[in-house]
């Protein structure tokens, strides 16, 4: 049987200037400073402005904590004012990237191919991508959920090799359970998280599916993260507002106590 370690990612959004980041990382890093959280990753996706300060505590005092991205651009260098690119990012030695959040599909028009584009720049220089999809809530109300989601993670995906597809993680965020404290059932996330296994397994094979880590993200809370990960194909959280809380964060980190 394939063990996936599993991964708790605070998504921080647009909040936390590099000072707040540094204290927050430190906070992190002292309450996980005991060997209890060795079994699970935990990584911080802070704003870009943030990730050399971050790079330069977690390399300094050799922290455990990752650290990575919320984008990148599909271009390695040249004309595209605000853009970050991959070399960028490998040079501050990010690990993660989190690639098509419903925030940027829906404030900045990102296609599947686009997100498919990413996705293949992430790899090319090293970084993991954190390919997020789910559905909106009338797809939800329609019952098109899986097949929404399915479609994403196969857009995504598309021509790429297996060696590479084995290392992403792919966060199931339903979008009307984002910021929203209306979590989305455990039962019902297992649903969506399985079929995209099956999904992966159909496009790969089931020993590489088996190794794809498949995270839930959307109102994640130290209250329910447990019942989240009991089940059989969530291996991680990604967490938005209870990430900027560091107790709140550690104690989703710590899930097996809850
Ligand atoms: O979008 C999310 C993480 O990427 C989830 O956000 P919340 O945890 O704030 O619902």
């Amino acid at each position: 049987m394939t063990t996936r370690t599993p991964l708790m990612a605070g998504n921080w959004k647009m909040n936390l200037n590099h000072l707040e980041a540094i204290a927050h990382v430190q906070k992190l890093a002292f309450a996980l400073a005991d060997k209890d959280y060795e079994a699970v990753e935990v990584a911080v996706l802070p704003p870009f402005t943030d990730l050399r300060s971050v790079q330069t505590l977690v390399d300094g005092d050799k922290l455990k904590i990752k650290y990575g991205a919320q984008d990148i651009s599909q271009h390695d260098s040249g004309a595209y004012t605000g853009e970050i690119s991959g070399p960028m990012l490998a040079k501050l030695k990010c690990t993660y990237v989190a690639i098509g959040h419903s925030e940027r599909r829906q404030y900045h028009d990102e296609t599947d191919e686009i997100v498919n584009a990413k996705v293949k720049a992430a790899y090319k220089h090293g970084l993991t991508p954190i390919l997020c999809v789910g559905e909106e809530l009338e797809v939800r109300e329609a019952g098109s959920h899986v097949a929404h989601t399915l479609a994403q993670v196969e857009g995504g995906l598309k021509d790429l090799p297996a060696e590479q597809a084995e290392t992403v993680v792919i966060a199931y965020e339903p979008v009307w359970a984002i910021g929203t404290g209306k979590v989305c059932g455990a039962e019902d996330a297992q649903e969506v998280c399985a079929a995209v296994r099956g999904k992966l397994a159909e496009l790969y094979s089931q020993d590489v599916a088996d190794r794809i880590r498949i995270q839930y993200g959307g109102s994640v809370k130290a209250g329910n993260v447990a019942e989240i990960m009991a089940q059989a194909d969530i291996d991680g959280a990604l967490v938005g507002g209870a990430s900027l809380d560091a107790d709140e964060f550690v104690k989703i980190v710590r899930f097996r106590d809850q």
